[in-house]
């Protein structure tokens, strides 16, 4: 996505809502913006791109059902206040997004969770049936069991985390503010919004500073970050205001609001550096020359059957390497089963490995989405 007119052909976009949005100056949730919002994304989900919806607010809400009035400082006070407000995000999101015909589904996620291969591939696989089925993931930080977040308020990056692990074509993420100013414009009311930059422009480092509203709490250092994340997997990222009316499907019919961040590289590129920079190489898997026609010529998936042999002690997540009958890399990418497990169901057709595994993940060895051709 390098031209706003492009987000009209966004498969999937994250939108990340953040807490000095939600929670109208800190009186619990504001429910008539949620609602506005709600009927924004159905909108765009009706008209067939896929939305996963990062949302704050868990504090907020739990200090107001718990009649607290101000923001408690001790940890396990706020992580009480998250664990009772999320009770009033999830009721607020399934009931309204219900009243458009469409369900949402509650995922608490920590940071950690997505720097596992193992729980990132299950986040992964959990989300992308979600979103298959028609459904609204609602993702928060897991703040009974996750502290960092909850005490430097960083939904920013778990929004971007979120567009890495979908690989999203657009991060949107509505705040406060119209978009990045080149000065804290609460600040410097003559600051000017930057309406487009290219991600790594250097000088956008020195405009961004904290959040002053006291609700939120990353300010856009971290929204700032979270653009480089999301740039990573090749995921542009906007930062807007979300009280400007309609501005989501304003913006995906290519409106000039907010700050557009442009990621530096295609998609593709970025996501072939990802994964070649995250991980080691673990081991790797012979095909038959089936299976490299199928991954090269038609971009499908590796199934087990294609497999001939297993070399190395890998485990579900990890980074492997496709080889033809030669030892040639054909593609790297991550996998479903572990080595043992490879080993048990290679040459066989998918609809036996519940049979011999006892249990079944997913039909492919390794999904096209985590596979890169060498
Ligand atoms: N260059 C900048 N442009 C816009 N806002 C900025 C800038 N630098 C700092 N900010 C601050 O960031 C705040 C938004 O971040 P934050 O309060 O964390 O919101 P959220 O809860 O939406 O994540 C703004 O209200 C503003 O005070
Ligand atoms: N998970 C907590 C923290 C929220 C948070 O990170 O806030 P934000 O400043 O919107 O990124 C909550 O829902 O209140």
């Amino acid at each position: 996505m390098r031209n706003r007119t492009d987000f009209a052909q966004a498969r999937r976009i994250v939108v990340k809502i953040g807490s000095a949005l939600l929670t109208g100056g800190g009186r619990g949730l504001d429910l008539a913006a949620i609602g506005q919002w709600v009927a924004q994304i159905a909108a765009i989900r009706h008209g067939g791109t896929e939305v996963v919806l990062v949302s704050s607010g868990s504090v907020a809400e739990g200090m107001s059902r718990l009649g607290w009035k101000t923001r408690p400082h001790a940890l396990h006070e706020l992580q009480a206040a998250a664990s009772v407000g999320q009770m009033g995000l999830v009721q607020t999101y399934e009931s309204m997004f219900q009243q458009h015909g469409l369900h949402t589904a509650q995922i608490l996620l920590t940071h950690d969770d997505l720097s596992n291969r193992q729980r990132y591939l299950n986040a992964r696989g959990t989300l992308l049936t979600l979103l298959a089925l028609g459904v609204v993931p609602v993702i928060n930080e897991n703040d009974t069991v996750a502290t960092e977040e909850i005490r430097f308020g960083d939904n920013d990056t778990l929004g971007a985390l979120a567009a890495n692990l979908l690989e999203a074509d657009l991060l949107v993420i509505l705040t406060d503010q119209n978009g990045l100013y080149e000065r804290d414009p609460t600040l410097d009311p003559a600051a000017q919004l930057i309406h487009q930059s290219s991600i790594s422009n250097p000088a956008l480092g020195d405009m961004v500073g904290e959040s002053r509203s006291g609700l939120g709490k990353g300010g856009m250092i971290t929204k700032l970050r979270a653009a480089r994340l999301a740039s990573r997997s090749g995921a542009a990222t906007v930062i807007a205001c979300g009280r400007e009316p309609e501005v989501l499907p304003k913006l995906m019919r290519g409106a000039e609001i907010g700050t557009f961040l442009i990621p530096d590289e295609s998609p593709l590129l970025a996501r072939k550096r990802w994964l070649a920079g995250q991980l080691k190489l673990k081991g790797r898997v012979t095909l038959d020359a089936g299976a490299v026609r199928m991954l090269k010529d038609s971009g499908k998936s590796l199934l087990p059957i294609g497999v001939t042999a297993v070399e190395g002690e890998f485990s579900r997540g990890d980074l492997v390497a496709c080889v033809d009958g030669e030892g040639v890399e054909v593609a790297r990418g991550l996998v479903n089963y572990g080595a043992e497990e490879t080993r048990l169901i290679l040459r066989q057709p998918s609809s036996q490995i519940e049979k011999l595994l006892g249990y079944v993940d997913e039909p492919e060895l390794i999904h096209r989405d985590n596979l890169v051709l060498a």
